[in-house]
Formats: C-alpha cells, sequence, structure tokens
C-alpha cells in the first residue's frame, strides 16, 4: 500500500557542541502506522522525536508534520500544528500540583479558552474514561497514583486536543508485564477507534511484536533500517541481529500479546 506521508524527516543533522547525536538521517511515517523507534542508549530516539515536534532546532535538514514544515517556523504557526499532536513523554510529565483532570484540562484551556465549566469537566471525564481510567481517578493528584495509572493519566492529556498524531516516548518503561501489555491494547484500541497514527519510541520487545506496523532503527548517528520485524531479521546488521535475535528478543517473538494491529 502506498504510504501517506504524515512526517518526512529528510536530511536531519543535531548536535549539541561538537557532538553530533544525528547525521544526514532520513525517515518516514506513514498515516495510519504504528512506527516503533528503537536503538541502543543515547542513539538519539528523544532528540529525533524532538526534532520532529520542533522542541529541538536541527543543525540542518527538513522536517514535515502532517503537511507542515516545522524548522524555523514562527511560533504562532507552530502552536497551531502543535495542537494536532499528542505527546506523552518519558515520565508523563504531569503538573503534580494538578489534578489528573486539571492536567487534561491544560491544552484545552489554551487552545479552547472559551470552553469553561461542566462542559470543560465533561471533555476530561471522557478522555480519561478513554484512556482506561475509573472516573474518581479524575480529582486525585499524580503522587496518588500507581505508575501505570500515572501513564494513563499522561495519556488522557495527550489525548485532550483530540490529535491525529501520537507521540510516545517509552510508555511502557517501569511498568510490570501486565500492565505493560494492557497498555498497548490500549495504544492499538485508541489508534483504531481514533485514526491514529503513532511514532512510540520504545526498549520493549514485547511491544514492538505486539503493536508495532514497522520499526525503525537507529544507530550510526541514522535510520539504519525501518521494516517489519520480519524484514529487519532478514538483515544482517549485527545491532539488529543481536537486538531483535537475541535471547530476548526470540523470548519476545514467542510471547505476543493479544493485541492486533489492523
Ligand atoms: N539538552 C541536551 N544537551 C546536551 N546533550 C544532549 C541533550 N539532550 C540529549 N543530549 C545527548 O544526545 C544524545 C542522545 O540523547 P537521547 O536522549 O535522544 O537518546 P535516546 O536514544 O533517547 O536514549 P535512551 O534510550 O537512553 O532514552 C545523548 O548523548 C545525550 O547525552
Amino acid at each position: 500500500m502506498a504510504c501517506d506521508e504524515i512526517i518526512t524527516v529528510r536530511g536531519l543533522s543535531n548536535a549539541f557542541g561538537e557532538q553530533y547525536v544525528h547525521k544526514d538521517l532520513d525517515l518516514t511515517v506513514c498515516r495510519g502506522e504504528i512506527l516503533g523507534v528503537v536503538g541502543g542508549s543515547g542513539t538519539g530516539k528523544s532528540v529525533l522525536m524532538r526534532s520532529i515536534i520542533g522542541l529541538q532546532q536541527p543543525v540542518s535538514g527538513e522536517i514535515e508534520v502532517l503537511g507542515e514544515p516545522m524548522v524555523d517556523r514562527d511560533e504562532a504557526e507552530a502552536k497551531n500544528i502543535r495542537r494536532r499532536w499528542g505527546i506523552l513523554f518519558q515520565n508523563g510529565a504531569l503538573f503534580s500540583t494538578l489534578t489528573v483532570a486539571e492536567n487534561v484540562q491544560v491544552p484545552i484551556r489554551e487552545y479552547f479558552p472559551y470552553i469553561k465549566g461542566e462542559l470543560l469537566d465533561e471533555i476530561a471525564a471522557y478522555k480519561i474514561a478513554m484512556s482506561g481510567l475509573p472516573a474518581n481517578a479524575g480529582p486525585k493528584y499524580p503522587s496518588e497514583l500507581s505508575g501505570g495509572m500515572r501513564k494513563r493519566a499522561a495519556l488522557a492529556r495527550a489525548l485532550a486536543l483530540d490529535p491525529e498524531l501520537l507521540f510516545l516516548d517509552e510508555p511502557t518503561a517501569g511498568l510490570d508485564p501486565i500492565g505493560a501489555a494492557a497498555f498497548d491494547e490500549l495504544i492499538v484500541k485508541l489508534k483504531q477507534k481514533l485514526d491514529l497514527t503513532v511514532f512510540l519510541i520504545t526498549h520493549d520487545l514485547d511491544t514492538l511484536h505486539a503493536i508495532c506496523d514497522r520499526v525503525a532503527v537507529l544507530a550510526d548517528q541514522k535510520v539504519i533500517a525501518v521494516g517489519t520485524i520480519e524484514e529487519l531479521l532478514a538483515m544482517d546488521h549485527p545491532w539488529i541481529q543481536e537486538y531483535f535475535n537475541g535471547p530476548r528478543g526470540r523470548a519476545a517473538s514467542g510471547h505476543k500479546t493479544g493485541a492486533s494491529v489492523g
């Protein structure tokens, strides 16, 4: 099937001082897919995500998201584009002094200040339910939630503005295997219901096998390969072989969850 490009990265280079994280990196994400992004620690997965969402100014290269160029956009234009995606940062990044419901309301208040009172509460409650949290989670503070519930609360906030695109940075890190599998299933369900495209950074081999349509591998400052796990396994790159075909990779391929992609 032809790829309807929702994210296009061409010739991207990122550096901190003299240290290059990416050099001439290319990546395409197709509308409707769950793209897994993997790579060793420090290969620049988070920096890549930050570049795509406009939080990291690249040294060079072009980035287009939802048909809009992202590099050097002025703030007003960038703000309009930002409302079309949701982000779940690595640590959840919830505001600790706000309740779950108030956290979910933050982006709605920012972009739709005329939505107030009961309607605002209802939208937040709907997003909280959609993320698989009980209704009584709304008035709780992040510190009163388990790690898994905090992830779901952060997901509810990421879904607040009905995004077309969802960025997830290691969503299952720190969850027990049952919690992680449940989170994977939730992502697939939401993707199908809401027609989402998902950019998913993960180290979790179970997640890759269970829900990703394609996987992009970062190494040597580039995306060295993109494809289904089967396609990647056919490549003889040592990191890919060790990662997917090592003991943990083989175990994960035999323990897929009931989640399916569609
Ligand atoms: N703000 C920053 N200032 C300086 N260096 C940074 C900054 N952010 C990231 N880096 C460096 O860029 C490199 C890539 O970092 P990044 O967080 O993207 O890696 P990652 O692949 O997401 O790693 P992990 O899997 O451990 O989360 C690292 O060497 C890191 O130290």
